[in-house]
């Protein structure tokens, strides 16, 4: 368990981290998503125990990560561009992990080199972005952490490579109870992936859900009815986060029992009425919408 209770953290006076609180669970894949410089790196590296944050708490397990090295052995972070050391070989690097990391796991290593087709012997800085980017989580998962911290970790991947690190990444979260949080700009990227979702905004948490109850919780239903006045008498009894109308068509987003809130609907005997899918950025488009929010700068 990852526990953040009013963090801050101030650069040269301007805040980038203004007060977050958050829980997340052991084994789940958590997802920070926001804007530029909304503060999700500056969050990141101060789970990973990098930066102090000036007040509030940052523990896992319940200590603190700041100059905890037994917990910085078992807690990876995965920069946005991955640093590695100048001229070095994946199989230079990976004698270094073996080195710092004590839960590092040969066989493990030995064993993704099915799925990172990777030259060892090469010179890193001879690679792509994206075999880099492989090479990165290749080395991380083999040190078998607990916590694994990603910056923007399928950024640059191509569709298939993606999907297999996608693959690994819940297996490390269900089989081995390891805690994941990516960071991404991406709603779409990370729908499938995470089981809880916040956005950062200016160095605050602004939503934060568990995915699966906002998806049960949140509908999209296209209604015709028969009279103008059994719209209005909808709009007084149920939950509306977004209203559109199309001609006779309205559109609405609703929050609610997915049952109850189309009873309501079928009480004024629509003769149109359709639920129909909704993404994850719509919901948070909503939601946000609800919450005050112009989404168009915070998520890209
Ligand atoms: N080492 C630093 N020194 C000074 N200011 C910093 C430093 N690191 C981050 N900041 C500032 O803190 C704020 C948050 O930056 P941070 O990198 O955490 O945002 P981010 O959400 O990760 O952004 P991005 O999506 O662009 O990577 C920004 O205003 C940034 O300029």
């Amino acid at each position: 368990m990852i526990e953040l209770n009013q963090v801050v953290k101030a650069f040269e006076q301007e805040k980038a981290v203004d007060g977050v609180t958050m829980h997340i669970h052991k084994g789940s894949i958590y997802g920070l998503l926001g804007s530029n410089g909304a503060g999700k790196t500056s969050l990141l590296k101060m789970m990973a125990g990098i930066y102090r944050q000036d007040s509030g708490t940052v523990r896992i397990e319940d200590n603190e990560i700041y100059e905890n090295m037994d917990l910085k052995g078992r807690t990876i972070f995965m920069a946005d561009s991955p640093y590695f050391f100048p001229q070095s070989s994946i199989t230079q690097m990976a004698a270094f992990y073996r080195s710092v990391y004590p839960r590092w796991n040969e066989e493990r290593f030995k064993q993704l080199a099915t799925v990172f087709k990777l030259d060892v012997k090469r010179k890193l800085h001879r690679m792509s972005k994206g075999m880099r980017r492989q090479a990165a989580v290749w080395l991380g998962l083999s040190c078998m952490p607990e916590v694994l911290l990603m910056d923007e970790p399928i950024d640059g991947l191509d569709p298939v490579m993606r999907q297999q690190i996608k693959n690994l990444l819940f297996q490390e979260a269900a089989e081995r109870q390891v805690t994941i949080v990516i960071s991404s700009h991406n709603l779409r990227e990370i729908e499938d992936l995470c089981d809880h979702v916040a956005i950062m905004h200016k160095g605050r948490i602004i939503v934060e859900k568990d995915l699966d109850d906002l998806k049960a919780d949140t509908h999209k239903i296209q209604v015709a009815f028969r009279h103008p006045d059994h719209a209005k008498a909808m709009d007084e009894q149920i939950d509306i986060l977004h209203e559109e109308k199309r001609g006779s068509v309205s559109l609405y987003i609703v929050k609610g029992n997915r049952q109850q809130v189309t009873d309501q609907f079928r009480v004024h005997d629509p003769y149109l009425l359709d639920v129909l899918p909704l993404t994850l950025e719509e919901i948070f488009i909503y939601e946000m919408e609800d919450a005050g929010y112009d989404i168009q700068p915070i998520v890209l």
